[in-house]
């Protein structure tokens, strides 16, 4: 074995036991101690690391989406869409790139059920020859909110009590009693799609517009979508108690067993596009994450499909220390304006190095697979092997030269310095449209949630009376029908 290319793995174990500076271990059973039953002496070194290495095994979990599953396969391209974008990953029909998925639950913690009414995450990193892109989207195609500034509060709302440390709906009712908004995303979350079945048979959406831009750089806003080759399934209220009781982790495992069973699971990517210039259209402004944008309008066009078929080898490894980012796209797509989005493109990279440490995108996991090269030096748990001299740029001792330019949106953008909320509202049109959709037992459902919750106690009438005025302007006879099985008359 050449030492200089020797790299910490299970494939370099030794068959006896070591400390981690490889010195040999002779003994893994009985501490060091002054005679057979005498005090511990602090030279017992391996004791000493053994139980330093334990008591630092947990990372700070993920301050949202803390619970989840990944998996690993491929993505490929099933349909040219080249005259969109100039993304050398959708370069031409059967191109495939590997890809790492990870879901997740939202609220809750690294250990909580899987049968939760909760969002889903639904987050895939491409590596991709021109380096990583990430899709960290959700199985709901809206977020409660609109403004990256009100994420905190949003989630501190649904988070535990601070000082029960339960989830309680009043808080949640009460700070989303500011926001009607959050009514699309109700739409979603109180009805069945709010419990998944598992990880299988959930959509995946990008939720926000991204930009595409072509090689003649042509733009068009773009919105991501999986849709699960094998459907979309939910548990009812019954069989989510029953599944949660039983097996707090049913969709990690079903996830791990149907691809150990070869049964992969397989989503095909489509997008929509939008023309900016087209983008006052609309009755709704695009950029906004509580909006759908309607398939009628804007139909759902083919791109490729995915298929997981490799389960990880190590859950920390390529769970725990996974870290996504939105800000991680490739040439030919690129962010839009969107508030939510350009919070986000703060938000992941500050918390990776918070949860992970600087040198983070030096894990295996998080490295892109391509070549690359800069001059981010150094900093905790650097394991880059570099013999560079020069690390600084310019120079004339270094060939490195900036990349090939490529196309990013030529929008002019002026306006004053403002904090507003945006025009178009239209809070609650498309909710309506969506509660309008469904047959009158799914409706029942939701009215029946909405109900459980509002009826809660601590739900003051006024927090009451407007959230059924809001429902009466989602749908009229929703809101009524809220209302007298609160025995609360609506307000509108
Ligand atoms: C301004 C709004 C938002 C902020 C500040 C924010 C922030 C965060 C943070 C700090 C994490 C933890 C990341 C980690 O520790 O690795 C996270 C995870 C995540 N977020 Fe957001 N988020 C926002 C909005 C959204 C939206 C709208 C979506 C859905 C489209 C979303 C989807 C996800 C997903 C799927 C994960 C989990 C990624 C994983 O599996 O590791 N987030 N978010």
């Amino acid at each position: 074995m050449d030492p200089y290319k020797f790299r910490p793995s299970s494939a370099n174990n030794t068959p006896f036991f070591t400390t981690n500076a490889g010195l040999p271990v002779y003994n893994n059973d009985s501490v060091l101690t002054v005679g057979s039953r005498g005090p511990i002496l602090l030279e017992d070194y391996h004791f000493v690391e053994k139980i330093a290495n334990f008591t630092r095994e947990r990372i700070p979990e993920r301050i949202v989406h803390a619970r989840g599953a990944s998996a690993k396969g491929f993505f490929e391209v099933t349909h040219d869409v080249t005259h969109l974008t100039c993304a050398d990953f959708l370069r031409a029909p059967g191109v495939q790139t590997p890809v790492i998925v990870r879901f997740s639950t939202v609220i809750h913690e690294r250990g909580s059920p899987e049968t939760i009414r909760d969002p889903r995450g639904f987050a895939t990193k491409f590596y991709t020859r021109e380096g990583n892109f990430d899709i960290v989207g959700n199985n709901f195609p809206v977020f409660f909110i609109r403004d990256a500034m009100k994420f905190p509060d949003v989630i501190h709302a649904f988070k535990p009590n601070p000082k029960s440390n339960i989830q309680e709906y009043w808080r949640v009712l009460d700070f989303l009693s500011h926001h009607p908004e959050s009514l699309s995303t109700f739409a979603w979350l109180f009805d069945d799609v709010g419990v998944p079945l598992n990880y299988r048979h959930m959509e995946g959406f990008g939720v926000h517009a991204f930009t595409l831009i072509n090689k003649e750089g042509k733009v068009n806003y773009v919105k991501f979508h999986w849709k699960p080759t094998c459907g979309v399934k939910c548990l009812l209220e019954e069989e989510a108690v029953r599944v949660g009781g039983s097996n707090h982790s049913h969709a990690t495992q079903d996830l791990y067993e149907s691809i150990e069973s070869g049964n992969y699971p397989e989503w095909k990517l489509f997008i929509q596009i939008m023309d900016p210039e087209h983008e006052d259209r609309y009755d709704f402004d695009p950029l906004d994450t509580t909006k759908i944008w309607p398939e009628d309008l804007l139909p759902l066009i083919p791109v490729g499909r995915m298929v997981l078929n490799r389960n990880i080898d190590n859950f920390f490894n390529e769970n725990e220390q996974l870290a996504f980012n939105p800000a991680h796209v490739v040439p030919g797509i690129y962010y839009s304006d969107d508030k939510m989005l350009q919070g986000r493109l703060f938000a992941y990279s500050d918390t990776h190095r918070y949860r992970l440490g600087v040198n983070y995108l030096q894990l295996p996991v998080n490295a892109p697979k391509c070549p690359h090269h800069n001059n981010h030096y150094d900093g905790k748990m650097n394991f880059m092997h570099r013999d560079e001299e020069v690390n600084y740029f310019a120079s004339r001792y270094d060939p490195a030269r900036p990349a090939e330019r490529f196309p990013i949106p030529a929008a002019i953008i002026h306006g004053r310095r403002e904090r507003k909320v945006i025009e178009k509202e239209n809070n609650f049109k498309q909710p309506g449209d969506r509660y309008r959709s469904w047959a009158p037992d799914r409706q029942d459902r939701f009215i029946r949630r909405w109900v459980e919750v509002l009826a809660d106690p601590k739900v003051t009438h006024e927090v009451r009376s407007i959230w059924i005025s809001y429902l009466s302007q989602t749908d009229r006879s929703l809101g009524q029908k809220v209302a007298t099985r609160l025995n609360v008359r609506p307000s509108y």
